[in-house]
């Protein structure tokens, strides 16, 4: 059995474990992180070269505080069991965990899953189930909800991933400036007959809200409409036709009937086609959206994703000012694909961006619906090309929002966007407000799992050609490495890849390669960690390491040992961006 040391403070609870320390002098303390997750700390520096010394100090930080947590001496040092330094130094996503040992390495799901919450999902035992469904990333919508509601639900999350051991990171959704309606006065949805007159109007409304009126929340919408105008509700669920227009007030007469949700988006048609002049006008982040961005910089989401993206300056723009506002932390910007705009300056705004999300549901408003599934297709391969993670988006089990079980067609969409091999896949109102969210999530899962096997056994993937990335002669390396790594794995039949990655770039350019292996990656922090929970096949880990492979690679095979997660003989390929090498080995 391996040895461990267990580092005590005076009040002799547990601190941090050592593993493997070997009792000579000149020791290096491996970097590590507390056991505790009350107490997260990390041992940033120890300042004994010598084991045997009787007061070597030990200098750690967390919780915002760093100095001296205690002493070294023969007292508080003491063996432990080496299964006890393996559920104190790596941390994994306890599904994932629960999964890999299940159904081994091979059978994991690589496509990521995303829920949208909301009030069918914000409780915390609702929270709870989701993570344990195989919820990847909790999306909130602040189009809808206070910031204090939005609140809450961030909070719930941290507290399930450190009261629980789940990874699921955050993604804040801006509103937008486009045009939509109000929220119907506390009224779930309206239902609007064919051949009736509504008023749409930009006068703020009393409560209750006058019968057959809606509240728009653009001041120009009255100026812009011209009678004849077509007036679509969520890009067609309902239609008006504008008959009139009084002051502030337009009105109109339902063509095709259905039921009005709060703050349905609308788009005015002339001629056939849609009126867009003023949505130019309108800025891509509100005014509102701006104070929206600072509480997710201050609540410390993982991703923020802009609504109606139209260029990639304002991309630009947001970036430096979460880099100016956010020191160190590092929220990635995803772009929202939705309107035409976004979809003529697409390689530039994906390239600006951290990641892209096929937003079909305004997408589908925007262009002819039978124009979706290939623009879907083209940002799904851009963002493979440009190494940038992507998110296909609404109405996949739109069905299910009252039905437990999916339509065939939805299955056929979902298995569609796993075949494109997109990085992940999201719930919208299915999970927010539907009455199966949990259900609906299992769908995405288990569809997901059955689809990549079936490609992956039948080899059916044409091959991508993915053009260099790599800016720089090293980051050339690292995608040469990475391109060669993730083909060994498919040609050799590799159990998994390694990936020791401090930023997340090398696990990422491994993921764009979509080898047929699992991709553990490693690395040091928790919000990189989380952030990597987005992108396709990688399992990510908070581990500290050190410059040195050969040592990361033994504690790692020891405490994975340790957890069941590998064996000996597994057969591993690992790669870092600290040594860029390619080593091959079975696990001992
Ligand atoms: N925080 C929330 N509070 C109340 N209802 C919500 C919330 N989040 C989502 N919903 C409900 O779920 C439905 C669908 O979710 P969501 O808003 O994510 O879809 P969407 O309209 O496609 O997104 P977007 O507005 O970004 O285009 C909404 O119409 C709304 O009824
Ligand atoms: C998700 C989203 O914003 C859309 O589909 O429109
Ligand atoms: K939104
Ligand atoms: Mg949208």
């Amino acid at each position: 059995m391996s040895q461990s040391l267990q580092f005590f403070t005076p009040s002799r609870s547990p601190y941090v474990i050592l593993p493997k320390l070997p009792a000579t002098s000149n020791v290096r303390f491996p970097v590590i992180n507390f056991p505790s997750r009350k107490h997260s700390i990390t041992i940033t520096k120890c300042l004994s070269s010598d084991l045997d010394a009787t007061s070597s100090q030990v200098l750690a930080s967390g919780n915002g505080q760093s100095g001296v947590a205690g002493v070294l001496s023969a007292d508080n040092v003491a063996a432990v069991p080496s299964h006890d330094s393996g559920a104190a130094g790596i941390e994994v996503d306890a599904v994932t965990e629960a999964e890999l040992k299940e159904n081994g390495f091979r059978s994991t799901r690589r496509t990521k899953l995303i829920c949208t919450i909301g009030p069918a999902t914000c409780g915390f035992e609702q929270l709870e189930a989701l993570a344990v469904g195989g919820m990847n990333v909790a999306r909130i919508n602040m189009c809808h909800g206070t910031r204090e509601w939005h609140q809450t639900v961030i909070e719930r999350v941290r507290r399930l991933n450190e009261e629980k051991g789940f990874a699921v990171a955050i993604m804040m959704d801006t509103e937008g400036s486009e045009i939509h309606m109000g929220d119907l006065g506390g009224d779930a949805s309206a239902k609007a007959e064919d051949g009736e007159i509504w008023t749409f109007t930009v006068r703020a409304l009393n409560s209750p809200r006058p019968e057959r009126t809606i509240n728009v929340n653009y001041d120009g919408f009255a100026e812009d409409v011209k009678v004849g105008d077509e007036l679509l509700v969520d890009g067609g669920m309902v239609r008006f036709e504008v008959i009139e227009k009084i002051g502030p007030d337009v009105k109109c007469r339902c063509t095709d009937p259905g039921l009005l949700l709060p703050r349905a988006n609308l788009t005015f048609w002339r001629d056939g086609s849609l009126v867009r002049e003023r949505n130019a006008m309108l800025p891509t982040i509100s005014s509102k959206d701006w104070l929206d961005i600072d509480f997710g910089i201050a609540a410390g989401v993982e991703f923020i994703a802009i609504s109606f993206v139209k260029s990639a300056e304002v991309i630009k723009h947001l970036k430096s000012y979460i880099a100016a506002r956010s020191r160190g932390s590092d929220i990635a910007v995803i772009a929202k694909i939705e309107s035409i705009d976004s979809l003529k300056n697409l390689e530039e705004i994906i390239q600006a961006s951290d990641g892209a999300m096929v937003a079909r549901g305004d997408l589908g408003a925007q262009i002819p619906l039978e124009q979706v599934p290939s623009a879907q297709q083209k940002i799904v391969q851009v963002c493979r090309e440009l190494n940038k993670p992507v998110i296909v988006a609404s109405q996949l089990l739109e069905s299910m929002i009252e039905y437990p079980t999916p339509t065939r067609a939805e299955v056929a969409d979902v298995s569609e966007a796993v075949r494109q091999r997109a990085d992940a896949l999201m719930l919208s109102g299915e999970s927010a407000m539907g009455q199966f969210p949990e259900k609906a999530l299992a769908v995405l899962r288990t569809v997901s799992v059955r689809i990549e096997k079936w490609w992956r056994e039948e080899k059916r993937h044409e091959a991508m050609e993915l053009p260099d990335v790599g800016t720089s002669f090293s980051d050339s390396i690292s995608e040469e490495i990475c391109n060669s790594a993730a083909k060994m794995a498919n040609n050799l039949e590799v159990d998994a890849l390694f990936v020791y990655t401090k930023t997340g770039h090398m696990a990422s350019l491994l993921s764009r390669c979509r080898p047929d292996c699992p991709i553990f990656a490693f690395t040091t922090t928790t919000s990189v960690r989380r952030r990597l929970n987005l992108q396709w096949g990688l399992i990510p880990f908070r581990l500290s390491f050190s410059d040195d492979m050969e040592s990361n690679l033994n504690k790692t095979f020891s405490l994975l040992k340790a957890r069941g997660m590998i064996k000996s003989g597994d057969l591993v390929i690992a790669v870092s961006d600290m040594l860029q090498s390619i080593q091959v080995m079975n696990v001992p």
